[in-house]
């Protein structure tokens, strides 16, 4: 007769859908949130005889959820994950880790009043780790698109049989940044790593999206010195000329072919030298 045994298991409610508006006479704020909780505990009970009693429901998390962002406003995803992650842990005596999740949805006022605009496809991400190791919060930022028409060359690569990408001194350089960050103590401030990506990007002569790759994630680590280590995700979106000479027309890095796929995935992690680096708490199945 086999027998079976209960591995890693965590429980919660994922993606709470949380907007708040703070209203105020000089033009109300809008905070839009979709926050997912996941605890880890001793909740074997449940899961192989259906006792409950150290089941705090997932129903009773999404209120928290709510309740937390009216007693205590938001403030900050990392904030607002951290002590809701304390709060679960401190409460229930069951439950010795949580991890908190959230994405966030900018907005920007388009009066001074009441009316926003969403921001693009951008979503801002904050998840914070809370257990026996302490408080682990790693913040992001996802689908930050940007483009550069000019300052981009990619040449000297690799030709084999199978090479047919003509080398190119001058191509536009796109890219869709996923990124993530974290630092030592406390929470680094995402608006200042989110500015030094964007700004690396921008300034950075390219000779490969690996290189820029290097220069962003070190201009993050520049710029906020809590920070110990970055990971970027970068898809290179690869936007080709367009050969018009059939047409009996010219194309002076004019017309592109924008390709949504296949695309080149360029990824790494560029860390603070010299630094030791806590091993990042990451649940995973
Ligand atoms: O910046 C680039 N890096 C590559 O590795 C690569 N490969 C490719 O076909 N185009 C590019 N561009």
């Amino acid at each position: 007769m086999p027998t079976f045994e209960l591995g890693p298991n965590q429980y919660g409610k994922a993606e709470t859908r949380l907007v708040r508006v703070e209203r105020a006479a000089g033009g109300d704020r809008i905070t839009d949130l979709n926050v997912s909780v996941a605890l880890r505990g001793d909740l074997a009970a449940s899961h192989l005889t259906g006792d409950n009693a150290a089941v705090l429901p997932t129903d009773t998390q999404k209120n928290t959820v709510y309740a937390f962002a009216r007693e205590h406003g938001i403030a900050g995803a990392e904030g607002f994950a951290a002590r809701l992650a304390e709060h679960f842990v401190a409460t229930q005596p069951a439950i010795h880790e949580a991890r908190v999740s959230i994405e966030e949805y900018p907005w920007s006022p388009v009066d001074a009043a009441h009316t926003f605009r969403r921001d693009g496809g951008e979503v801002r991400t904050a998840v914070v780790h809370h257990g026996p190791y302490g408080t682990q919060t790693v913040s992001g930022v996802k689908g930050l698109v940007l483009l550069k028409t000019t300052g981009s060359e990619f040449h000297g690569y690799v030709k084999d049989r199978y090479t047919t990408l003509p080398e190119t001194r001058d191509r536009i350089l796109a890219t869709s940044v996923d990124a993530t960050w974290r630092g030592l103590e406390g929470c680094p401030d995402p608006a200042a790593a989110r500015a030094a990506l964007v700004e690396a990007f921008a300034d950075t002569y390219s000779y490969a999206l690996q290189q820029t790759l290097f220069a962003m994630g070190s201009r993050v680590l520049q710029r906020c010195p809590e920070v110990v280590e970055v990971r970027l995700s970068l898809p290179n979106r690869h936007h080709f000329l367009v050969d018009l000479a059939p047409f009996g027309l010219d194309n002076p890095n004019e017309v592109y072919h924008a390709a949504d796929r296949p695309y080149g995935l360029i990824e790494g992690v560029v860390r603070r030298d010299g630094v030791e680096i806590p091993e990042e708490v990451a649940w995973t199945f």
